[in-house]
């Protein structure tokens, strides 16, 4: 195998490129048990997602997760798939196509926008590859997990890097760590919130889910945690909601070790047999909908609630491509990249040799 991609050979003639490259979780290719296994052994296999000891892991994961999960979680994907894809997969791509025009209005035409996905397709090599074959010399690299965890924006960027190093022209990298308390981003979900009450009412309590982790990588140092508390509390400050008005809990537990706690499906569970009369639940930290969104929260946590007594439940949508969200991370982007706007040309007269003999063209 070469030690390098493919690269483009240098020239002089073009003016180097600035790009913003939004990574994502991922998504299998189709609701299919067939399309889901590759998608599942790739994922459960990175060390940063799950960190049991090799050896026991890889017997866990291909003498049983991979031979039942594939068809269970495929039927669940089922129920959500739209008719151009996985909705992470579409929600992403709508996204990065607002975003480059929410950035060619301010005046950003030149800047390259494009989406990859950790896991399965397009992956972070492929895109990376793209953008140097487009010219782009800088990248900023941009997880789009609001709040910081090994397991999802330091694995996205670990993708990241391990392609930097199979290109021998390596382009200047910037990377997001998180901005789960980036005041555009907080007011983009306060946004989402007020504009569901303006058209349905106020609920009871909002309960804010997040994706969970295991409950040992916060005594071990990832602030994964605190950030979720974090973004719970700005927004609640956004909307002025006393502190019983919300709960902050977590969702989408693997396996059997203590993940963070509380549970989604008990905070649900409880405020059903509480009798409460309406819950409005949000996924702050999905900046897109998900299996983990429509599936988990939007229909099953509504049989939950239901379940235990609950009243009325409203699921209130991911920030998607919302005009608030859109703009706020323009601002972010924009923000990110000073210093690094605009990019000029080489001068003519200043070409190297080779490229002055080779004429025009360089
Ligand atoms: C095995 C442990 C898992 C950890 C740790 C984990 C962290 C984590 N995940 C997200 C975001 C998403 N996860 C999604 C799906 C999903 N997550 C896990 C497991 C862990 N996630 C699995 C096995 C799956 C696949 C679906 C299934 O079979 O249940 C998704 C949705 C993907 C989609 O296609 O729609 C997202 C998004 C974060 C942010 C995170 C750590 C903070
Ligand atoms: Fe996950
Ligand atoms: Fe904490």
């Amino acid at each position: 195998m070469a030690r390098y991609l493919d690269e483009p050979a240098f020239r002089h003639d073009y003016t180097p490129r600035t790009a913003v490259l939004l990574i994502n979780l991922g998504t299998p290719d189709a609701p299919t048990a067939a399309a889901l296994r590759p998608y599942l052994k790739e994922f459960l296999s990175d060390t940063r997602v799950v960190e049991i000891p090799r050896a026991v892991w890889w017997f866990i994961l291909n003498g049983i997760i991979l031979n039942t999960r594939p068809r269970k979680s495929a039927a669940k994907y089922a129920t959500v798939w739209m008719p151009e894809g996985g909705p992470l997969l579409v929600h992403t791509r709508h996204q990065a196509t607002a975003l480059a025009e929410a950035l060619q209005a301010r005046g950003l035409s030149d800047l390259v926008v494009d989406f990859a996905m950790r896991y399965g397709n397009p992956s972070v090599e492929s895109v990376m590859q793209k953008l140097r074959g487009q010219g782009v010399e800088r990248i900023l690299l941009f997880p789009m997990y609001p709040q910081y965890a090994g397991s999802s924006s330091a694995t996205a960027l670990d993708a990241a890097f391990r392609t930097l190093m199979k290109m021998r022209n390596m382009p200047e990298v910037r990377t997001v760590r998180h901005f789960h308390d980036s005041p555009a981003y907080i007011a983009a979900l306060a946004e989402n919130v007020r504009s569901h009450w303006a058209r349905h009412g106020r609920p009871d309590k909002l309960v804010m889910s997040f994706h969970g982790v295991p409950r040992f990588t916060l005594d071990k140092g990832d602030p994964y945690h605190c950030e979720c508390h974090k973004t719970g509390r700005l927004l609640a400050e956004a909307l002025e909601l006393p502190r019983d008005a919300y709960e902050v809990c977590f969702q989408s537990r693997f396996g059997r070790a203590e993940w963070l706690q509380p549970y989604t499906t008990d905070v649900l569970t409880q405020l059903g047999q509480a009798g409460t009369r309406r819950i409005d639940v949000i996924c702050p930290g999905f900046v897109a909908d998900c299996l983990e969104t429509l599936e988990e929260i939007a229909e099953e946590g509504k049989e939950t609630f239901h379940a235990a007594g609950g009243g009325e439940y409203h699921y209130i949508p991911c920030l998607n491509s919302s005009p608030a969200w859109i703009s706020g991370l323009a601002e972010m982007v924009v923000s990110q990249l000073q210093g690094w706007l605009p990019q000029t040309r080489e001068n003519p007269a200043l070409r190297c040799e080779r490229a002055q003999k080779l004429g025009a063209k360089q």
